[in-house]
């Protein structure tokens, strides 16, 4: 089907572990999947590495968009890159040259992107865009699926909507952790256009369902702004 412009991304997290084949399968209709990195130390949760993404992408029917949750990006994100993943988003929180580090994975091939907890301001980023192919915007505190939407990350994420486009950059505006039918439209409101969703798409029913009703739900809120 191909990537479109507003990009669902299922979440691995909430998937069977020991049936990530099997559950790859089941949100082929998806554009790209979300696989979350965690290393308990930048996050208090554990999931897994190199080698599990590497052969993730292996048999993913759609695109890898690894979520790095884990210190020391600048020394461990081009190894992710390197899996052949379509892009790899590590924390400003966790790199010390952030724009170092979207160079070097560009350079190897994946799109670079840039993640923000809840509580990091945006604005030092904004003069960088150039460097970011996608901006994600927290809408939890990352570590666990499950949570709340934190609808008071909207207004960050409409000011990192004007700027990009104002920038007039293709840059690529995710939002990740709470993600349903009743928060998407919001999300999408202030601008996001990509948009990870765990629970939602594999908690809910069938997840190909889930993925046509989040991307619906989301195209007619962007399509009133
Ligand atoms: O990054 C994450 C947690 O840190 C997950 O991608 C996210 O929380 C997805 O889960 P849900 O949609 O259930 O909130």
């Amino acid at each position: 089907m191909g990537i479109m412009s507003t990009r669902i991304n299922p979440s691995i997290l909430t998937a069977d572990f020991a049936n990530l084949e099997h559950e790859l399968g089941r949100i082929s209709s998806a554009d790209l999947v979300h696989v979350d990195v965690m290393d308990n130390h930048f996050v208090p949760n554990l999931t897994f590495g190199p080698t599990m993404v590497n052969r993730l992408q292996q048999v993913s029917p759609i695109p890898l968009d690894v979520h790095l949750m884990i210190d020391d990006a600048d020394r461990w994100a081009p190894g992710y890159a390197e899996t052949g993943a379509f892009s790899v988003t590590f924390h400003a929180e966790a790199a010390s040259d952030p724009v170092a580090l979207a160079r070097r994975l560009r350079q190897i091939g994946s799109r670079a992107g840039i993640a923000l907890k809840p509580g990091t301001y945006i604005e030092p980023y904004l003069e960088l865009l150039p460097e970011f192919d996608q901006i994600l915007i927290m809408t939890v505190e990352p570590g666990f699926g499950g949570q709340s939407f934190m609808t008071d990350m909207m207004p960050k994420l409409r000011r990192t909507a004007d700027a990009v486009a104002a920038s007039g950059l293709d840059i690529w505006l995710q939002v990740d952790g709470g993600v349903s039918l009743d928060t998407i439209g919001i999300a999408a409101e202030n601008g996001a256009n990509t948009f990870v969703a765990g629970s939602a798409v594999f908690n809910v029913g069938e997840p190909e369902e889930q993925i046509v009703a989040l991307r619906a739900a989301a195209a007619s809120s962007a399509h009133q702004h």
